[in-house]
C-alpha cells in the first residue's frame, strides 16, 4: 500500500472532515452568492455538489479551501478553523480548468511545484512525484510538456499534482468537463477507488450517481437538498425547480 492510500486509510469514517456553519459569501458589495450554508461532511465520504450554472459551486469550493474569505460564518477542517490566505495542506482543489493549475515546463515540474514550496527534501519530492504519477496512471507522461497534453491527460496530471501533497480532503470542480468517453470512464474508476474525503462538483449527474454516496443540491447559493443521490435526482419536480433534469439512468426509460 503506498503513502497516499495509507494517509487516507488512517482516518476514521466517523471523524468530521469538513464542518461549515452559517457560511455567507459575496464578491465585493454585490448580491449574496452563498447564503447560510450549513454542511458537515465525515472523513471518507464522497459527496456530489450539483446545481445549475451560477448556483455557487465553484465559489463554495474556493471558500472551503480558503482562497476566498467568507463574509460570515466559518469553515472547519478536521476542527481547525480555515482562514483565507493561509496554506491548508489538508485540502486540495482540482480546478475546473487544468490550464489554471498546470503552468510549469513539464509534468514532473508541475507536480514538484507544490512539494518544493513546502521545502521537502529532493528525495521526498521524487518519491511523492512518482507515487502520484503512478496512482493517477500517468507515469508515462512525466517528461512531457504540460501544455501540450490532451484534455484527459491534463485532467489526470492536475489530479496528480494535488494528490502529491497528500491532502485528506479533495475538491474536484467539474472534473469530467471536456473529457471523451474513455477518459471519463477512467476518471470515474479513479474516483471510485479514491480514499480521501471527496466533494465532486459536476453537471455530469451520471458521474455523480456512479461515484458519490451523498449529493448536495445548490440553487442561488443556498442548499436546497442533501441526501442520497438517486433519491434526490429522481425527484422530477425538485430537479426542474432548480434548473436541472432527472438523469437518463433514473428516468423510466433509463
Ligand atoms: N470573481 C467574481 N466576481 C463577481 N461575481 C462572480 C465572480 N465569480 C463568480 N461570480 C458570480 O457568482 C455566481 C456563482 O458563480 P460560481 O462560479 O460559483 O457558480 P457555479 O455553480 O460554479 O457555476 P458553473 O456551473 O457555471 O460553473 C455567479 O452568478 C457568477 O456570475
Amino acid at each position: 500500500m503506498n503513502d497516499l492510500v495509507q494517509t487516507a486509510n488512517q482516518l476514521s469514517l466517523k471523524t468530521k472532515a469538513i464542518s461549515i456553519s452559517n457560511l455567507c459569501f459575496s464578491y465585493g458589495k454585490e448580491r449574496s452568492i452563498l447564503t447560510d450554508i450549513n454542511l458537515d461532511i465525515s472523513a471518507g465520504e464522497t459527496v456530489g455538489l450539483i446545481g445549475a450554472n451560477g448556483a455557487g459551486k465553484t465559489s463554495l469550493f474556493l471558500t472551503i479551501c480558503g482562497i476566498l474569505q467568507s463574509t460570515y460564518g466559518e469553515v472547519r477542517l478536521f476542527d481547525r478553523l480555515i482562514q483565507a490566505g493561509q496554506f491548508n495542506p489538508e485540502i486540495g482543489l482540482v480546478f475546473q480548468n487544468p490550464d489554471d493549475q498546470l503552468f510549469c515546463p513539464t509534468v514532473r515540474d508541475d507536480i514538484a511545484f507544490g512539494l518544493e514550496n513546502i521545502e521537502l527534501s529532493p528525495e521526498e519530492v521524487e518519491t511523492r512525484i512518482n507515487a502520484a504519477l503512478s496512482l493517477t496512471g500517468v507515469t508515462h507522461l512525466a517528461d512531457r510538456i504540460s501544455h501540450q497534453l490532451s484534455g484527459g491527460e491534463k485532467c489526470m496530471v492536475a489530479i496528480a499534482a494535488v494528490l502529491a501533497m497528500l491532502p485528506q480532503v479533495v475538491l474536484y470542480d467539474e472534473p469530467s468537463a471536456n473529457l471523451d468517453l474513455r477518459a471519463r470512464r477512467r476518471l470515474i474508476k479513479f474516483l471510485q477507488a479514491s480514499h480521501e474525503t471527496i466533494i465532486v462538483s459536476s453537471h455530469d449527474l451520471e458521474l455523480i450517481i456512479e461515484v458519490c454516496d451523498r449529493v448536495v443540491l445548490l440553487n442561488q447559493g443556498r442548499i436546497i437538498a442533501d441526501g442520497i443521490p438517486e433519491e434526490i435526482m429522481r425527484n422530477e419536480s425538485l430537479m426542474e425547480a432548480n434548473g436541472l433534469e432527472v438523469p437518463h439512468s433514473l428516468t423510466h426509460e433509463g
